[in-house]
């Protein structure tokens, strides 16, 4: 069975404050993006060995990955093993931001629950979800935009019927989120750089992520600077914990040209794609 897994961005995240537990509070909306892998899952049988492979190098094959993760949590909740094997068919890049992880592991929670006879109901498909990380239950709403609260993991569908234009710019080091929210209580904001919410017809958005992230990483600060100054361009934030920057634009077109120039002042390491949120 094969699945698309889309990325998301975040158009806001309100960090409220840090918990007992070390996670921190959010209010985030998730927008899923026309940017996507496809995890393909087939039961071999009986047993319980899990085969992965990935068409990029760097992405671990190990039960670290979220994808295994996510098919032993689904197997130990529905009290059964199986052996299987899994292809990640990966364009989402890591450590971006974008959530693809959590959303290879969200595809394979749906395909295992559907080969397996559909033994797990929505509700405890959420719960599992919860539990690998709080970025997957939202790639199990069929909605393409998702709310977020606790640690991001209690979601609600939203409402988006804006197909908005994108340009997404991932330089080419990632950023671990633990990293980004451990630094995020001491942080100070870079003078010059616009941190404030930007008020949009579909909400302010703000990431309160990006005050630490930007305390080490310049050019990411630098380059919000940049796209906020570029024609067309009617919002720019980063995403979730970096390190891609994304801008919307009024039109498609206006995202076009906009990756071109983004790919020139970044040089040709950085990941530069257009594309649109999903409706
Ligand atoms: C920042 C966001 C925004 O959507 O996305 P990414 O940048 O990772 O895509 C999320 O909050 C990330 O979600 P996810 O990547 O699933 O994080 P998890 O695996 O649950 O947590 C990784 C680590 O981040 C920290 N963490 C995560 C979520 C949260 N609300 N508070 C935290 O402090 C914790 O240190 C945790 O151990
Ligand atoms: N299926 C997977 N796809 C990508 N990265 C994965 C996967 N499973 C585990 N990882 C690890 O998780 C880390 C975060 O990856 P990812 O979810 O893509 O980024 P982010 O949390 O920034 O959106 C990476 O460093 C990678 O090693």
């Amino acid at each position: 069975m094969e699945l698309s897994s889309p990325a998301k961005i975040n158009l806001w995240l309100r960090i409220l404050g840090r918990r007992p537990d070390g996670f921190h509070e959010v209010e985030t909306r998730l927008c899923k993006i026309g940017i996507a892998d496809t995890v393909s899952l087939e039961l071999l049988g009986t047993g319980n060995s899990v085969a992965l492979t990935c068409n990029v190098p760097g992405i671990p094959l190990d039960e670290s990955n979220l994808a295994i993760k996510a098919l032993r949590a689904f197997e130990q909740r529905a009290g059964k093993t199986h052996s299987w094997r899994i292809h990640l068919e990966k364009r989402i890049p890591s450590g971006a931001g974008l959530g693809g992880g959590s959303s290879n592991a969200a595809a394979i929670l749906r395909a295992a629950n559907e080969l397996a006879g559909q033994p797990l109901e929505l509700g405890t498909l959420l719960e599992i979800a919860g539990s690998i990380g709080a970025d997957v239950p939202c790639f199990l709403l069929d909605t393409p935009a998702a709310d977020g609260t606790g640690r991001g993991e209690q979601v609600t569908p939203a409402e988006f019927p804006w197909k908005l234009p994108l340009v997404l710019i991932k330089p080419a080091f990632p950023i671990p989120t633990p990293w980004a929210y451990k630094q995020w209580k001491d942080s100070q904001e870079l003078p010059g750089v616009l941190y404030a919410p930007q008020i949009c017809p579909w909400g302010e958005m703000v990431n309160g992520l990006e005050r630490p992230v930007f305390e080490k990483y310049r050019l990411l600060a630098a380059l919000k600077t940049w796209l906020l100054e570029q024609k067309g361009v009617q919002a720019a934030l980063m995403s979730g914990s970096g390190s891609t920057m994304f801008a919307i634009t009024r039109t498609g077109a206006e995202s076009a040209a906009l990756a071109e120039a983004a790919q020139q002042w970044c040089g040709e390491t950085a990941w530069v794609r257009a594309t649109e949120t999903l409706v």
